[in-house]
């Protein structure tokens, strides 16, 4: 599996500001914003365009549009803090949604929404969740576009654990990744470290 983890300043002053506990609600949700510009702009790099002849002011010319854009789907809660500023990034595209908690004594995803196209072959698809811990959650949603079609999959995250990459790369699935930081593993309550905490509770209070 293609694994890209950014190496930016300006991705690291970001990601710090999310780690740091000292960050409230609202800037939070302004520094993951911030990021996921970056994230999604690199993530477009090797992104397909066509040629298309335009007129300037001044002359004929040739420019591009995106041949693909990839549809976004947004995992919730904590997806949510990351898809306005994809779309502003990607505005050619749509936006799927699906809703995932997971249980907080057996860590497992608990679905509960799937708003999804039904025909998605073709159609590369950009995951957005700022965290990939044990990858439960990812897989599931990695399960719901594969069962649609889509054979060209993005996961779009700010921080990973080892564990989580791992399990995408043995999925099987034709995944890649994009993230801000692979961190160093998992404590015992299945929160990456040393990670950001609840990525929905930072952005939205409690469940
Ligand atoms: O890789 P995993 O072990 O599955 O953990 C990652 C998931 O946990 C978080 O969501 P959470 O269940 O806390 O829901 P929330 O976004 O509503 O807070 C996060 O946004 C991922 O979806
Ligand atoms: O560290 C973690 C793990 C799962 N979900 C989060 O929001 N944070
Ligand atoms: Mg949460």
């Amino acid at each position: 599996m293609d694994v890209l983890v950014l190496d930016h300043p300006l991705a690291a002053v970001r990601l710090t500001e999310l780690r740091d506990e000292r960050t409230d609600n609202a800037s939070f949700r302004r520094a993951l914003s911030e990021l996921t510009q970056i994230l999604v702009y690199e993530a477009m790099r090797d992104a397909a365009v066509t040629a298309v002849q335009i007129t300037t002011p001044v002359a004929d010319t040739v420019g591009a549009r995106l041949t693909d854009p990839p549809l976004l789907v947004p995992v919730l809660r904590a997806g949510l803090g990351m898809v306005e500023q994809a779309n502003a990034m990607v505005p050619e595209t749509g936006v799927g949604f699906v809703g995932i908690a997971r249980d907080e004594t057996t860590h497992q995803p608990v679905p509960y929404l799937a708003s999804l196209p039904d025909d998605l072959s073709g159609r590369p698809v950009f995951v957005l969740d700022p965290m990939l811990a044990t990858g439960g959650s990812m897989l599931h949603t990695l399960k719901l576009v594969v069962e649609r079609g889509a054979t060209d999959i993005t996961a779009v995250c700010v921080v990973a654990a080892p564990q989580g990459v791992d399990a995408l790369a043995e999925s099987g699935y034709p995944v890649r990744l994009v993230t801000a930081s692979v961190d160093d593993g998992l404590n015992e309550d299945a929160y990456i470290v040393p990670g950001l905490g609840d990525a929905g509770d930072r952005q939205f209070g409690p469940r």
